[in-house]
């Protein structure tokens, strides 16, 4: 996507750097290197007026040792194979770190949403779907919204697989509507997440969130509920920014006004309490908290050097380069990492399963406290990891995602 530096090169540079610390054999580092199953499949669609197009569709399921494959699916024109590997290592990590019984996978077709009807968007999602209904399954790897996705395309591909059984099977994705199965918090979990750990990094500075001044790239799932926690937290939200460019206010957005501005069709860039900030110039503004919640890369070797934020928490997936994370590191700027910083939307969507699988569900508030519990106990674990072993909140992340997974192996007989 954005950047000379591809996903997949971040994420194996980083596994390398954790097989490092960890001093794992060459077998041990390509096993976890190498996706365990993958499909490629053609998605064509009939469009409204008749044409046909042909779409690539992707499902990498990048490690199963710790329980089904979990990840999302992605809907972008800039969607190819090595993307979904990237995306689907980082879940293999982010669950094992978070401890949710699940491996990783992740899911993509190159089509940009914004140019199809809901009806052809529904026609794609039936045959991707319908493709890779072989390997998905809520035992076998369970889908949910990432961009360009969202709760309706998670209703229709759980929609597909259950008339292809017979049987209404809820389970086999989250970040469902809740008519169909559900949770109460799943749409805003990555974002409120996102928030505790921000929080939780602040803390161990002594820092209070009302104290901080923040700025948040991507004004989509994750970044609009990330913007709502930190302004309903007290920080000040300096700047926000969509695909079209941003909006700043040194004093602080009105995250509420503008949060109704968008709901009732508005352009972000159009709402009156702001001036326009280009989402270059968002990532170095100088504020406390910077929270790229949009696109891997965008915090480059040239661009890291101008951070002026304290503490960088990554909504997205893949926002720093390899180079753009040692440049933060040298520099003293705390990261909290992806698969630390973004993983309250798996942990309610593991919530959402085991609702779905026991046909029980709970109430708000419990999906709040578990979700508050489980990302200040992932923190403090990797923090702790952190201090006692010198390394990077990513370093010791990685390493215990990648610790767990190896073990896993290990115990079940599949070292090699
Ligand atoms: N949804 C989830 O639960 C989780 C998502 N993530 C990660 O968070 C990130 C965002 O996902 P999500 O919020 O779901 O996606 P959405 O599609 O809901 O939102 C993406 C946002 O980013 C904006 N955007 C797109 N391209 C750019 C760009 N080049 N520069 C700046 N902004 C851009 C979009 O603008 P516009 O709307 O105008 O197109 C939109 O505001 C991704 O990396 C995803 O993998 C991680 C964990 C869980
Ligand atoms: O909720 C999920 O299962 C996964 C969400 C996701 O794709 C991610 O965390 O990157």
């Amino acid at each position: 996507m954005v950047g000379v530096t591809s996903p997949l090169t971040t994420a194996q540079a980083q596994l390398a750097s954790a097989v490092d610390i960890l001093g794992y054999s060459p077998g041990l580092h390509e096993m976890l290197a190498t996706p365990r199953r993958e499909m490629n499949v053609a998605v064509p669609l009939r469009r409204d007026s008749g044409e046909i197009v042909l779409f690539r569709g992707y499902r990498v399921q990048h490690n199963i040792s710790r329980g089904p494959g979990k990840g999302g699916l992605r809907y972008a024109a800039s969607v190819d194979v090595d993307e979904v590997r990237a995306l689907a290592m980082w879940m293999t990590w982010k669950c094992a770190v978070v401890d949710v019984p699940y491996g990783g996978a992740k899911g993509g077709v190159t089509i940009d949403p914004r140019g199809y009807s809901a009806d052809e968007l529904e026609r794609v999602t039936r045959r991707y779907t319908s493709e890779i209904m072989p390997i998905i399954g809520p035992e076998r790897d369970i889908m949910a919204p990432d961009v360009g996705t969202d709760e309706q395309t998670m209703a229709w591909v759980m929609d597909t697989y259950s008339v292809n059984l017979g049987y209404t099977i809820p389970a086999v994705t989250t970040g469902k509507p809740l008519t169909v199965g559900g949770s109460l918090g799943r749409a805003t979990a990555t974002g409120r997440g996102v928030v505790h750990a921000t929080q939780a990094a602040l803390a161990d500075a002594g820092v209070a969130l009302s104290e901080v001044r923040a700025a948040v790239q991507g004004f989509g799932k994750v970044g609009t509920h990330a913007a709502r926690w930190l302004h309903e937290g007290g920080a000040r939200v300096v700047a926000v920014s969509d695909v079209d460019g941003g909006l700043r206010a040194d004093d602080g957005l009105d995250v509420a006004a503008l949060l109704r501005h968008v709901a009732q069709g508005g352009r972000l860039t159009d709402f009156p309490g702001g001036e326009p900030v280009s989402n270059a110039e968002l990532l170095t503004l100088d504020v406390d908290v910077l929270i790229p919640a949009a696109v891997e890369g965008v915090l480059d070797e040239e661009t890291a050097a101008g951070v002026k934020a304290r503490w960088v928490v990554e909504g997205a997936n893949g926002p720093t380069t390899t180079e753009g994370d040692r440049v933060l590191a040298e520099r003293g700027i705390v990261v909290v990492p992806d698969i630390l910083a973004n993983a309250g939307g798996v942990i309610v969507s593991y919530f959402e399963w085991v609702q779905a699988n026991q046909a029980y569900w709970w109430t708000e508030r419990e999906i709040a406290e578990r979700l508050e519990q489980r990302m200040r106990a992932s923190y403090d674990a990797v923090a702790a990891q952190a201090r006692s072993e010198s390394l990077t909140l990513r370093e010791a992340a990685l390493t215990i995602g990648v610790q767990r997974v190896a073990e896993a192996h290990q115990i079940r007989g599949l070292y090699p």
